[in-house]
This record gives structure tokens, C-alpha cells and sequence, in this order.
């Protein structure tokens, strides 16, 4: 039977059995999908599960404490999607709160079947409705879902990007550093209908192998040295989500089989655990490595490799696609001086440079020379790009002639300029000079040490 328009997945918590039984069969006779809870720990365990529930109906009073306070405390927790609920107390002062904390409507029981069915299926429709205009905002804010470019190879990766994204597959994106592997992931993360779940990243290379274990699958109190309380391993932070193994060809062997593990059965031990836990993720993996060859030598298993390589997307070196320079530095200097552009020259001079770090090379470089644009400088010119990359050669961007006369010797008046660099990016920044540090391209005690220098503190 096809689902009325306004039919979703519910689900109802409550502890009473009979009430369980006749809800639930009452709202699927509505053509509803129903999972039932009969109490907080259900309740929550079943929220997380997919596919994740539309609506939630929450009976406020639930054993061990049948105290409708206590129901209150979950009602934020279901947040996502509207929460019905109710109680057999009617108090005007528990609708009150349950309304502050988030809840869609407050019924009383006994409840009306009527007012029931009319509740829910406004709920639902309000519920689709701010799901279409969220969809609608995305895509128009941001159709190129932050992967910037138009050379042939970005327009194709942005559109795989769409259609995996939806998917549940695994993704492993391969590409040199600084090219925009883990954009991808967050692009394929929020291009899923798990969108609005946690997207959880990890560098494999950083941590040794127990760290590793420990960080992914959590740790039990006491398991180790230093495990004072127990933690959750990433995986379930991620739970629901998308779950980013950075560098994934830097993960240790004994690594390798576990996460192989997990990944075939879903489930996982913490570390100085004795059973097994679950969770669901989705993975996205990258590398700058060439794995295949590690499959080859024996070090990467083959079978993970596998496992990881369900759809492969590549974000080419940006000197493989020199179509998207211009367009990437427009955007990055935007980003630090809105209305500021680029000069002839300036284009001419990016387009010839090689780009070994990729992308990240030129947001850094061109972010820096928006930082130095003097008040009066529209474009950024060559000249102020080859100050940013540390290669000006006494050619420094005009800084208005007349001030600057008489200064005297060379030391002088690059000292002056320095001085105006550094106040203009303190005034830009608000007088915060972490902001201003960051303008400059240095690091915070690198200004402190210049304004002491320059004499401006
Ligand atoms: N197509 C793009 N559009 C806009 N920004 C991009 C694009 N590609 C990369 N960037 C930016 O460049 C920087 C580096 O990208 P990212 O961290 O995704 O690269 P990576 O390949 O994962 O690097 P690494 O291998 O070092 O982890 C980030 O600031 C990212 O936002």
C-alpha cells in the first residue's frame, strides 16, 4: 500500500504496555511506521538507530522515577524532529516547560485519537517542509558545495560528490596533500541525508597504534595509565554520521585489523573492554599514498583496502588544473578583503607558479597578500603577492609616496611601512591581535615581538 503524503517513521515511547500495543496500532493503521521504547535508554538507542525516526511521541512519566521532570530532560535530545508529548498530568506549568525545551505540542492522556492524528500530521508536514527549505537554502547558497573551481576535473568530482554523497557507500579519495581531500569528505557528509549527524575526522598517521585504537573505539576507566574515566571512541561520536580517516595509508598494521573488523561487523571492543559494542558510520578514507602499491609490498591489507575502496574520487594537484586558480584565489582574498580583486599581473604571476602544496599553498599566500592590501589598495597586484610569498625583492606595493619621503635610509622606511602594516592590521582586526597575526601571516608572539620593536606598545 503507498504511505499517505503525510506518513513518517514514529517513535513512541512510552512504558505502558497496553498503551504501547494501541498506539502503535493505531498509528499504523494511519500508514505510519512505528518503533516502540518503554524507556529512556530505548528511547535514546532507538533515536540513533537508521533509518532515524521523523517524529517523536514521549511519554513524560516513565519508570524508575515516573517523575515527568525527569521525561522533560529528553526532550532536547530528540531536538532533530518534533517531539509530541505527554502525561497524565496536565499541568499548565509542565506544558510550559516541555514547550521551552523544544516539544512540538503537549497532549494529556487520556489521549484523543482525533486531536492524536491532526497533532502528528501537522508536525510532519511543518517537519518536511523546513527539510525543503533547508535543501532549497543549501543548494542555492551553495551550489558548488564549497568545492570551488570549473576546470574539467573539479566540475566532474563535484557532481560524483552529488551523487555519492546521498549513498551509503564507502568513498576513499586519493590525491596529493592540500588538495582538497578532506573538502570532499565534508562535502560527501553534507550532501547525505545523515547530514545534520556528527562528522568525525581522524589523521591515522598522528597517533601511534594504541592511541589510535583508543581514540577510534574508546577506552573502559583504568584500562591504562592515564584512563581516569572511561571515553567514547570516535566511532560512536560519529555514530549516525560520517566517519573521516585521514591518511588512512599511515594507519599501523595492528590497526588495520581492527578497523577491517569493524567495518565488516559494525561492531568494536574499547580498549580494555570485554564486549562488543555497534555502531554505524559512514567512511570516508583519503591518502596522498599510493596504496595500491602499499597493497602490493604487504603494507596495507589487501582486504581493507577493498573494504575502503567503494567508489574512488581524486582531487588532482592544482597544477593539473590550472582553470581553477583564478577563480580559488578570487574566493580566498574575498574571504579577507571583500572587496578587493586581482590584477592583471597578479593572475599572470599565479598562473606561472607551481603549487606544490596544492590548494592549501595558494589560500595561504593569497589570504596573507589580502591581509597586507594597504587601506588605499584595491588589487592585489604581483608585486604584493611576491611580498606574501617572501620573495619581494625591494619592489614593495606602493604605500603613498609623499609620507614615506625623507624617511631617510632604507632601514627607516621599511621600518615606517612595517609600522603601518602592523597598526592597519591591528585596526582591521578590531584591536585583537591574534586576528591581526593571523592578517600578517604570523604567529601571535611573532607580533607581540614586532610591536615591541617597532616601539607601538
Ligand atoms: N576546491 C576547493 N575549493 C575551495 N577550497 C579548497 C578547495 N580545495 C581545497 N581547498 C582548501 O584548501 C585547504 C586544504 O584542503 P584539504 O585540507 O581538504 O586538503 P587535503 O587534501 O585533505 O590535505 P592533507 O592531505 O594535507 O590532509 C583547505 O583550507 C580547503 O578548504
Amino acid at each position: 500500500m503507498q504511505n499517505p503524503p503525510d506518513s513518517g517513521r514514529i517513535l513512541l515511547v512510552d512504558d505502558e504496555p497496553a498503551f504501547q500495543r494501541l498506539g502503535a496500532d493505531f498509528l499504523r493503521g494511519l500508514g505510519h511506521e512505528v518503533v516502540v521504547a518503554g524507556d529512556a535508554e530505548q528511547a535514546l538507542a532507538a533515536f540513533a538507530t537508521l533509518p532515524a525516526p521523523d517524529l517523536v511521541l514521549l511519554d513524560l512519566a516513565m519508570p524508575p522515577t515516573m517523575d515527568p521532570e525527569a521525561g522533560l530532560e529528553l526532550v532536547p535530545r530528540f531536538a532533530r524532529v518534533p517531539v509530541i508529548v505527554w502525561s497524565g498530568h496536565g499541568d499548565h506549568e509542565l506544558a510550559l516547560r516541555a514547550a521551552e525545551l523544544g516539544a512540538w505540542d503537549f497532549l494529556t492522556k487520556p489521549i484523543d485519537p482525533d486531536m492524536l492524528r491532526f497533532v502528528i500530521a501537522r508536525a510532519l508536514r511543518k517537519a518536511k517542509l523546513d527539510a525543503e527549505l533547508r535543501a532549497l537554502r543549501a543548494a542555492q547558497a551553495g551550489d558548488d558545495m564549497g568545492l570551488v573551481g570549473q576546470a574539467q576535473a573539479t566540475v566532474q568530482l563535484r557532481a560524483m560528490v552529488r551523487r555519492v554523497g546521498p549513498t551509503r557507500v564507502s568513498v576513499l579519495v586519493l590525491g596529493p596533500t592540500g588538495s582538497g581531500k578532506e573538502l570532499v569528505a565534508r562535502a560527501l557528509h553534507a550532501s547525505s541525508p545523515q547530514s545534520e549527524n556528527a562528522f568525525v575526522a581522524i589523521h591515522c598517521g598522528a597517533l601511534s597504534a594504541e592511541l589510535l585504537e583508543s581514540e577510534l573505539f574508546g577506552h573502559l576507566k583504568g584500562s591504562f595509565t592515564g584512563a581516569y574515566r572511561d571515553q567514547p571512541g570516535l566511532v560512536e561520536v560519529a555514530h549516525g554520521g560520517t566517519l573521516f580517516l585521514d591518511e588512512v595509508g599511515e594507519m599501523p598494521p595492528p590497526m588495520q585489523v581492527k578497523l577491517l573488523r569493524f567495518l565488516q561487523e559494525g561492531t568494536f571492543v574499547p580498549v580494555g573492554g570485554r564486549s562488543a559494542k555497534k555502531a554505524e558510520v559512514r567512511v570516508v578514507a583519503a591518502t596522498h599514498r599510493d596504496l595500491e602499491a602499499m597493497v602490493r609490498d604487504g603494507s596495507f591489507r589487501e582486504d581493507l583496502y577493498y573494504r575502503l575502496k567503494g567508489v574512488v574520487l581524486r582531487t588532482p594537484a592544482l597544477g593539473e588544473r590550472p582553470a581553477d586558480v583564478p577563480l580559488l584565489a578570487t574566493r580566498f582574498l574575498h574571504r579577507v578583503a571583500p572587496r578587493a580583486g586581482l590584477s592583471g599581473d597578479a593572475l599572470a604571476w599565479l598562473a606561472a607558479r607551481e603549487w606544490p602544496g596544492n590548494v592549501r599553498e595558494l589560500k595561504a599566500l593569497v589570504e596573507a597578500a589580502g591581509a597586507l592590501l594597504l587601506p588605499d589598495q584595491p588589487e592585489v597586484d604581483a608585486p604584493l603577492l611576491r611580498l606574501a610569498a617572501g620573495e619581494a625583492d625591494g619592489d614593495l606595493p606602493a604605500e603613498p609616496a609623499a609620507p614615506l619621503e625623507g624617511l631617510g635610509p632604507l632601514d627607516a622606511a621599511l621600518a615606517e611601512l612595517e609600522r603601518r602594516l602592523v597598526r592597519d592590521a591591528l585596526q582591521a582586526a578590531g584591536g585583537n591581535q591574534s586576528e591581526a597575526a593571523r592578517r600578517l601571516g604570523i604567529s601571535r608572539v611573532g607580533l607581540i615581538k614586532k610591536l615591541a620593536r617597532l616601539g607601538l606598545r
